[in-house]
């Protein structure tokens, strides 16, 4: 991109378009592009800054006009308007939080501490299209990045903690309210220090199980406050969610390997797969890795690696007071730290190591990869 470009933002004021918003400020971003507000539903409103109103986010003339085009609209957007802007002639930088052109051969998964290489190379070779990656995807490879890039890992099992932030905004208000409606259903018993347990925790399965099928379970279609949902984003039939399988195709796709890469790629995909599970948190998810690695790498050796990595990386020592300290959504919730902690070898052999990391799903899981490749484009 020349100069200050003229960068459009889309879906700006959702979830994550805010948070995103916020970054920008906060990296001084809006000093090196000529913002554009779109609405798709606001069209001539107020922008959030500058004495422009809203523009039409389906009006392609007003899209055309922008070097850039930040989206965090979602894939219905995309879906939408994508393909009707290329056909225009259109050949800007699309720069997208959705999952839809993911997998496409024309777009490169952005993750720039861990692929800088291949993003170098896709603008070397003239890629216009810049997707961030599933958010558990690369909260996880920011923390054991490391380990791919030393070419060290045979494969890779993840189990997650999802928090309730991934489904939207909305899911995040639907579990604080069934916490609350929860709390007020035994709150005279939780008052009285003589009451029986067993009373309580009768009284909240009743009332948990009155929210099934009802608004009060809308958004997850399960009940999340109290309990847990062993599925995330749609079933592929074949025994697989969606989101498990995005672990290993993004992953793959993201450190350039497999035929999914950029370009396709001769070096095999590494194996990554597991179970992607929803708890009551409300926007850090949480995995516990196990790795078989190629080799009996010494923990120390592990620990520097992810250390020196990258600067938001952090190793937390494997001992409970830091664990419980440093290793849980609450210390990450609103950083871009991504703690990496309970490193140890497990009992299966000498190559299988454990590791437990955080990460805030709305930062490095969805707004900063899009700011920083923006930066990069900028730059370039
Ligand atoms: N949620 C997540 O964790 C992640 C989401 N993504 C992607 O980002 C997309 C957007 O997600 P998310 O930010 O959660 O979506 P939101 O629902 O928060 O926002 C999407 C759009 O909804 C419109 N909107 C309608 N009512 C409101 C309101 N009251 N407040 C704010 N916006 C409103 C806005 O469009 P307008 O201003 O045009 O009316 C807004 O841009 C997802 O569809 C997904 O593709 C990617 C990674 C993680
Ligand atoms: N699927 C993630 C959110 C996310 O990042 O989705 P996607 O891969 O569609 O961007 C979750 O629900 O926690």
């Amino acid at each position: 991109m020349n100069g200050t470009p003229r960068v459009g933002l889309i879906g700006w004021r959702g979830m994550v378009g805010s948070v995103l918003m916020d970054r920008m400020e906060a990296e001084g971003d809006f000093d090196h592009i000529e913002p554009v507000f779109f609405s798709t539903s606001n069209a001539g409103g107020k922008a959030p800054n500058g004495d422009q109103p809203l523009a039409d986010a389906y009006d392609l003339d007003a899209l055309k006009s922008c070097e850039g085009i930040i989206t965090c609209q979602g894939g219905d957007y995309t879906s939408e308007i994508y393909q009707k802007l290329r056909e225009t002639g259109w050949n800007g930088h699309w720069i997208d939080a959705a999952s839809t052109l993911r997998m496409s051969n024309d777009a490169l998964i952005v993750l720039d501490p861990v692929n800088r290489p291949q993003i170098d190379d896709a603008i070397a070779a003239g890629n216009r299209n810049w997707v961030g990656g599933n958010c558990t995807v690369s909260c996880m490879l920011m923390g054991v990045g490391a380990l791919y890039k030393a070419g060290l890992v045979e494969w890779m099992s993840t189990q997650t903690y999802q928090a309730a932030s991934g489904g939207g905004a909305k899911h995040m208000r639907e579990l604080l309210t069934q916490y609350g409606t929860l709390n007020a259903e035994v709150r005279d018993l939780l008052d009285d220090p003589k009451s029986a347990i067993l009373e309580i925790d009768r009284k909240v399965l009743a009332r948990q199980q009155a929210m099934l099928g009802t608004d009060e379970s809308a958004q997850f279609g399960a009940v999340l406050g109290g309990s847990l949902i062993p599925w995330i984003d749609k079933d592929l039939g074949n025994g697989m969610s969606k989101e498990e399988w995005k672990g290993m195709a993004e992953t793959n796709k993201i450190l350039g390997l497999g035929p999914d890469a950029l370009g396709g790629s001769n070096e095999p995909a590494i194996p990554v797969d597991g179970f992607c599970i929803r708890i009551g948190a409300m926007r850090c998810h949480s995995q516990a890795l196990t790795f078989k690695l190629n080799g009996d790498v010494p923990v120390d050796e592990i620990e520097a690696m992810i250390a020196e990595d990258n600067p938001w990386a952090k190793v937390v020592p494997n001992e409970k007071e830091a664990s419980m300290r440093d290793l849980t959504p609450v210390a990450v919730t609103g950083t871009l730290n991504i703690p990496v902690g309970r490193i140890r070898k497990l009992a299966m052999g000498p190559e299988y190591v454990g590791a437990f990391t955080v990460g805030d799903q709305l930062l490095w899981g969805a707004a900063e990869p899009l700011r920083r490749i923006l930066r990069i484009l900028i730059e370039a």
